[in-house]
């Protein structure tokens, strides 16, 4: 039987607002599966960042759970969640989020010395990723120094660093142009394969999507549909 990763069970988020309430997912529930890749689709608004957002710990649920491995993130404490965002998990946010001041080489170590590794390792685990995703000679560039698909292929080694178990990645193609984007996504597979880390992207490209083992499908805030794509 394959691993269960991660779980949510009747997922709800309601958002406030001046006029009211409103409910932004409802009774969403789904597993993701050790080495698995899965896309989120559905149409703006229909609730797959905030998803995204309550699968990584990174915003709390108004109703449902989310779970790691069998336990609820929610009895977690704050510090608890942050070690293992760290250490687990791994974002990709469409736009790269590098820190501008620093190398690309100092960007993908920058997660590994917060999880507490020493500084040599963590810099030849950085070199090694970079080597991965085919950017060896740009190491000691900035960001700013980088092509659109360059900073995104360094945001994803710095997702790797950690060894995470599971990459979460909101739209990481929608800055990029369509050939770029493809380069993205057949290195992010490459890199499921290789390491064998599971995936769920979120993307507004169907047909990107579809290249995933798994698609899911949100509307108005409800898993709405949930197939198998080309790669299942
Ligand atoms: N902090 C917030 N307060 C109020 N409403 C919010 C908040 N965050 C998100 N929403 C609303 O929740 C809904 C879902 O947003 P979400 O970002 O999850 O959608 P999405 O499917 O990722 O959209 P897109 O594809 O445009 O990024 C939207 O209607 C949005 O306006």
């Amino acid at each position: 039987m394959t691993k269960v990763l991660l779980a949510c069970d009747k997922l709800a988020k309601r958002y406030r607002d001046g006029s009211g309430e409103v409910q932004v997912l409802r009774d969403v529930s789904l597993e993701i599966a050790a080495q698995s890749m899965t896309a989120i689709v559905g149409s703006s608004g229909s609730g797959k960042s905030t998803l995204l957002h309550l699968l990584g710990g990174l915003d709390r649920a108004s109703a449902g759970h989310v779970s790691y491995q069998g336990d609820a993130i929610e009895q977690w404490s704050n510090d608890t969640l942050a070690d293992w965002r760290n250490k687990k998990l791994g974002f990709i946010y469409q736009f790269h989020h590098l820190l501008p001041e620093f190398t690309a080489l100092e960007n993908v170590a920058m997660p590994a010395l917060i999880a507490g590794d020493a500084p040599k390792q963590a810099e030849q685990r950085a070199i090694e990723l970079l080597e991965q995703v085919g950017l060896p000679h740009r190491a000691q560039h900035r960001p700013s120094e980088l092509s659109g698909g360059e900073r995104q292929r360094v945001a994803i080694a710095r997702a790797f660093v950690n060894r995470p178990e599971i990459i979460l990645a909101d739209e990481p193609t929608g800055n990029l142009d369509d050939d770029t984007a493809a380069t993205v996504y057949q290195l992010m597979l490459d890199m499921n394969q290789a390491m064998g880390t599971a995936f769920v992207v979120v993307t507004h490209d169907n047909s990107l999507a579809q290249r995933l083992q798994r698609v899911i499908r949100l509307q108005h805030g409800q898993l709405v549909e949930d197939r198998a794509g080309e790669m299942a």
